[in-house]
């Protein structure tokens, strides 16, 4: 019989082995779920396996050793190899296929085309016409040029009204003029931009007869396509290090009068006409869309990186033996402890939470692009709110999961072999960009307060599907809990923070002070209650798709997985449902939290193995599939540049002289 766990091979510990044969479904069936079809899964793997037979892809050393400039040149050079074989390893069309390349190959530490396949070609697609997209489209997608996307400024990213990069309109010669008339005006952290990219979407505000119409997005060649020399009026570099991403070039960009013509505004939606005439978009926002895009994929991608800790720290945790239970013969499994199980398993719950709830915003952004090409741009409200509270939440919350991953893995956890803190220094990125997650919260809550706002003004009716529960009165909560019965909990505790917020400030508003600064002091009130609607929202679509899986086994465990979920979530805003659930309810569903990850346990391993990430993308010693930790960190150690020679320069130069001095 094949084994339902697809990881087992021979020579492995025998510890993963016992926990691969103790896995009740399928993993490639599961890998299926994860990835949206057994089609695509299966590519996942071919992918993989095709890169594994190409030596030139794989990591010259580990990236950890390498330092700034060695990164920035093992990501290009890996680049050109990729792009040599590229129509033998994946379908070039395919987006999904080529993200899964670049992260295999490159890693998460950021290379010269991640900005161009994330938001350049993408803000290509939704915001220039179809005249620029013969021009500059096809020739991004053949990678002729490289482009980044340069919206924030050093002064300001969250407050985009207050850009002070301008793009002046001169009728006289049919071009805007930027200019970056200040230091803080300078561009400062578009990915790309310090040393790869030739091209970028620039954001600034758009002036004409001395009217600002604006941010607005304008195509501009930086760099000159045959000496990659910055053109004249244009400077451009590289800002230095940063927690995580060192193998990218987050860049600065400042313009002195740099003249692009006319048709180089992306004009899909918005146009200057030759005499300077504005034809407004049709939505005023319509400008955001790469960002939309960028958030409405967050979640998935927090998810996978929430994965990639999983598979280490539990992996790891199966293999590492600290301490004993009942048998004092030999030491046991440090999983075997709740604390370890109640530290990983809920993050595990999460991360496919995240995936799933992903699917649901990248069809809703995937669905909007299609609406607003046809003029329709009523969505658009509605998933910029939903994604703002939704990039916030998960990058939050995919933090402290990753966090928890490592100190899970005690010592070596700390040690860069686990790869941890780099996957952490990627991931919490994600709450800063794309808008600061307070920020985004906020928009959130302006979404929510006006819905509030609606149920007052007896428009119930008039209320999206997502917040039609605001207008509902609380139900008797059912304490045989079953998933839909942790929802209600959950939108008793959403409702009532909302309208608690929102009451705030309007009785704050109504006391005579400002819109804005009764907003400011209601504001900690309207981010919790962004945060639960945006909870509630995750533990309904892993809800929902659970119920609709087919095979059965796989059903099973996600069933198991969804019980590890609410009975965490509804325990950890224990706070915020003390008026609906008594003390012994709680005590029920702690307790039910407690059995939860005892029937998980057997499957933990299987279920990080569904994510089915390779070693070579997992770059961790720790991690290893074959979990034969200890004589490969001892081989990763030993690989150290510091134990090339056994005595070093800065001992011979320093320390010798110091200790013999101090022998005198
Ligand atoms: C391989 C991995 C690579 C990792 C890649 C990482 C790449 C990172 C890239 C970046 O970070 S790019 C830069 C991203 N920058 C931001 O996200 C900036 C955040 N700020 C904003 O998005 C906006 O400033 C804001 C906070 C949303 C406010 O918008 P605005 O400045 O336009 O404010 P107002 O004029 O006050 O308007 C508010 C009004 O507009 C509505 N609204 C805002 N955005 C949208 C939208 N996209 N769609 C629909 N509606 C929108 C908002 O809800 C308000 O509506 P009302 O409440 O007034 O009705
Ligand atoms: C790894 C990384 C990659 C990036 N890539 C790009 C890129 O490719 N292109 C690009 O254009 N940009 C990029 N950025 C920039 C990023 O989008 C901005 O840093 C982000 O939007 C936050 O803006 P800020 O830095 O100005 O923060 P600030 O707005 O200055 O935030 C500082 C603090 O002020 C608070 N604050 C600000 N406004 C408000 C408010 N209205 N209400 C309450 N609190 C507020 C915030 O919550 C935060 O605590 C990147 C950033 C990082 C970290």
């Amino acid at each position: 019989m094949t084994a339902l766990n697809k990881s087992i091979e021979p020579g492995d510990s025998p510890d993963l082995t016992e926990e691969r044969a103790s896995g009740t479904f399928d993993t490639n069936a599961m890998a299926a779920v994860i990835y949206g079809s057994d089609k695509f899964a299966q590519r996942r793997r071919e992918i993989s396996e095709a890169i594994s037979k190409i030596p030139e892809l794989a990591d010259s050393a580990p990236l950890p050793f390498l330092d700034r400039f060695g990164k920035v040149t093992e990501g290009s050079r890996k680049l050109s190899v990729i792009l040599e074989n590229i129509d033998k390893l994946i379908d070039p069309s395919s987006y999904e296929e080529g993200l899964h390349l670049y992260t295999e190959v490159m890693g998460m530490e950021g290379h010269p085309l991640a900005l161009h396949e994330v938001m350049f070609i993408p803000a290509l697609i939704a915001q220039a016409s179809d005249e620029q997209q013969v021009k500059w489209l096809g020739r991004a997608r053949r990678r002729e040029i490289i482009g980044c996307y340069a919206q924030t400024e050093m002064g300001h990213g969250s407050n985009l009204r207050a850009l002070e990069t301008t793009a002046t309109y001169s009728p006289e010669t049919q071009e805007f003029i930027l200019h970056s008339p200040t230091i803080t005006s300078l561009k400062w952290w578009p990915g790309a931009l310090g040393k790869s990219a030739n091209w970028a979407v620039v954001v600034a505000n758009l002036i004409i007869r001395d009217k600002n119409y604006g941010p607005h997005p304008f195509m501009v060649q930086l760099r000159d396509e045959d000496s990659h020399e910055p053109l004249p009026g244009i400077t451009v570099g590289d800002i230095g290090p940063k927690m995580a991403f060192n193998g990218g070039d987050n860049g600065f960009l400042g313009f002195r009068n740099y003249r692009i013509p006319r048709e180089y505004l992306l004009n899909r939606h918005a146009k200057v006409e030759a005499d300077g005439r504005y034809v407004k978009p049709p939505h005023a926002k319509i400008n955001h869309s790469a960002m939309i895009r960028v958030r409405s994929h967050m979640a998935t991608g927090q998810g996978a990186l929430l994965a990639h800790a999983l598979v280490i720290a539990v992996r790891y945790s199966a293999v590492r033996r600290q301490g004993y239970l009942e048998d004092k013969s030999r030491e046991v499994k440090v999983l075997d402890y709740q604390t370890q199980q109640h530290r990983l398993f809920p993050s595990i719950a999460r991360a496919y939470a995240f995936i799933f709830c992903g699917f649901e915003t990248i069809r809703l952004y995937d669905q909007l692009l299609i609406d607003v090409q046809n003029g329709n741009t009523s969505g658009m409200a509605d998933l910029h709110a939903l994604t703002s509270g939704l990039k916030s939440v998960v990058t939050y919350q995919t933090g402290e999961g990753i966090e928890q991953a490592r100190m899970a893995c005690g010592g070596h956890g700390y040690s860069m072999a686990s790869y941890i803190s780099e996957i952490y220094g990627v991931a919490i990125g994600g709450c800063t960009y794309e808008g600061e997650n307070m920020v985004m919260l906020l928009q959130l809550g302006r979404y929510l307060v006006k819905s509030i706002e609606m149920i007052q003004n007896g428009k119930s009716r008039e209320l999206g599907p997502m917040v039609a529960y605001l207008a509902e009165n609380e139900s008797e909560i059912d304490l045989n809990l079953g998933p839909n019965e942790y929802l209600k909990v959950f939108e008793y505790a959403a409702r009532n923070q909302t309208w608690r917020a929102t009451e705030k400030f309007q009785k704050l508003r109504n006391s005579g002070m400002s819109n804005e600064k009764a907003w400011n002091q209601a504001s900690v009130e309207l981010t919790r209650a962004s945060r639960l609607h945006t909870r509630l929202y995750i533990m309904s679509t892993f809800i929902n798709h659970v119920g609709s899986i087919v095979d059965q086994k796989v059903k099973g465990v996600l069933i198991d997985l969804l019980n590890v979920h609410v009975t965490y979530e509804v325990m950890d805003i224990g706070i915020y449902v003390q008026g609906l659930l008594s003390s012994n309810q709680m005590d029920l569903i702690r307790n039910q939290l407690y059995v939860s990850l005892e029937t998980i346990r057997p499957n933990a391993v299987s279920l990080v193995d569904s994510f089915q990430i390779s070693d070579m993308q997992l770059r961790s010693v720790l991690g290893r599939r074959d979990g034969n930790v200890y004589e490969n960190l001892f081989k990763w150690a030993k690989s150290s540049p510091l134990n090339k020679t056994d005595v070093l320069p800065s001992v011979t130069q320093y320390l010798k002289p110091m200790m013999e001095k101090s022998k005198l």
